[in-house]
C-alpha cells in the first residue's frame, strides 16, 4: 500500500488515480513495514490478492523444484555421454527445446529455454 499523495491544493489523490505508483517504491514515504504489502488500501481487494498469492507462491515453489530436477537430470545425461566418450553438448536437441519454448511462449520462451539449458549443461 502507498500513502495517498497530497497534492499542492491540499486534496488527496484517489487510489485509482495512481495505477503506476509502486508499493514500497521511491515515492512511498511511509515507515518501512506499514501497510499490507498488497498495493491497495481496499481491504476486500487486499484479501483477494493475499488469497491469489497463496497459489502463486505454490506455483513458484513447484517451478523451483522442477527447475532443480531438470538441471540434475540434464547433468546426468551429460555425465553419461561424456563417460561413454560422447560430446558434452547435442546442439540439435537444444534447438528442438528452444523451438518448443518459442512456439509455446514466444520470444520470452526462447530466453527461458536458454536459461534452462544453461542451468543443466553450464554456459556454452
Ligand atoms: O538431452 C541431452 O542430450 C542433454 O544433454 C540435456 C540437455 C538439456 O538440458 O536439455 C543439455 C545439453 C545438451 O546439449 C542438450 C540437452
Amino acid at each position: 500500500m502507498m500513502a495517498d499523495v497530497m497534492q499542492s491544493d491540499g486534496a488527496q489523490r484517489a487510489a485509482g488515480d495512481r495505477p503506476d505508483a509502486v508499493d514500497g517504491g521511491a515515492g512511498d514515504d511511509r515507515p518501512a513495514g506499514t501497510g499490507t504489502g498488497t498495493g491497495t488500501e481496499d481491504s476486500a481487494a487486499a484479501a483477494r490478492i493475499v488469497a491469489i498469492r497463496e497459489r502463486i507462491d505454490e506455483i513458484d515453489r513447484t517451478m523451483i523444484d522442477l527447475w532443480q530436477e531438470r538441471a540434475a537430470l540434464s547433468q546426468q545425461v551429460g555425465a553419461t555421454r561424456i563417460a561413454s566418450g560422447g560430446t558434452r553438448l547435442v546442439l540439435s536437441r537444444e534447438r528442438q527445446i528452444l523451438e518448443r519454448f518459442r512456439e509455446a511462449l514466444g520470444a520470452d520462451g526462447t530466453q527461458l529455454a536458454l536459461l534452462l539449458l544453461r542451468a543443466g549443461r553450464g554456459p556454452l
